[in-house]
């Protein structure tokens, strides 16, 4: 019997350069650059089968974000679920995953999203956000929390794995359209 087919958009959002195209290449073509190209804006197409369900997910690689960007409607519209990302050596890009949540909430009008909050650049030896930390604002919103490093492919799937479980767990679990306005009601 052919694998159930779940069709799913996800939107990588983040301020500049915490490792959003690093993370989406790293998981999409398994490789890792140290040089720094500023994204304008990007998707990326990979499948993969999870307990016996297969996934087409597309993955949308923005541009980074800080406080006073405008939030794009492209990246609400038909999106199914969210990755937030800052860096651990960055406390300013901390700072900004609630900034970022909240326009996405308030955008959408829903009191939560489905979402994992990824702390990036494990690697680097200047932590400047402790893990508890990224924990309990993961915890205050619902979502999911892990730490990566994309240089190191450290957690990259597992990042997918558990926004794609998110997505699940705030829908019915069935939904293979991607929502025709707005986000996902919850
Ligand atoms: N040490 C380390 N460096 C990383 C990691 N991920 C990304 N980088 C570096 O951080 C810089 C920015 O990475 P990008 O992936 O381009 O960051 P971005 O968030 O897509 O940047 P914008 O396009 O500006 O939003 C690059 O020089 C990467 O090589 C990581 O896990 N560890």
């Amino acid at each position: 019997m052919p694998a159930e087919l779940r069709k799913r958009k996800v939107a990588v959002l983040g301020a500049r350069s915490v490792g959003k195209s690093s993370l989406i290449m790293q998981w999409a073509e398994g490789c890792f650059l140290d040089s720094y190209y500023p994204t304008i804006e990007n998707s990326v197409s990979k499948s993969l089968n999870l307990k016996g369900v297969q996934y087409d997910c597309e993955v949308i690689d923005t541009a980074g974000q800080d406080e006073y960007s405008i939030f794009n409607s492209r990246h609400a519209v038909g999106i199914h679920g969210y990755v937030l990302v800052y860096s651990v050596a960055s406390r300013t890009s901390f700072d900004m995953i609630q900034v970022l949540y909240d326009k996405i909430v308030d955008f959408c009008g829903v009191s939560q999203i489905p979402c994992v909050i990824v702390g990036s650049k494990v690697d680097l030896p200047a932590r400047q956000v402790p893990t508890e930390e990224g924990q309990q604002l993961a915890k205050e919103n619902s979502a999911a929390w892990i730490e990566t490093s994309a240089k190191q492919n450290v957690n990259v799937g597992k990042v997918f794995e558990l926004c794609l479980a998110q997505v699940d767990k705030q829908t019915s679990g069935k939904q293979t359209e991607a929502p025709a306005k707005g986000c996902t009601l919850m």
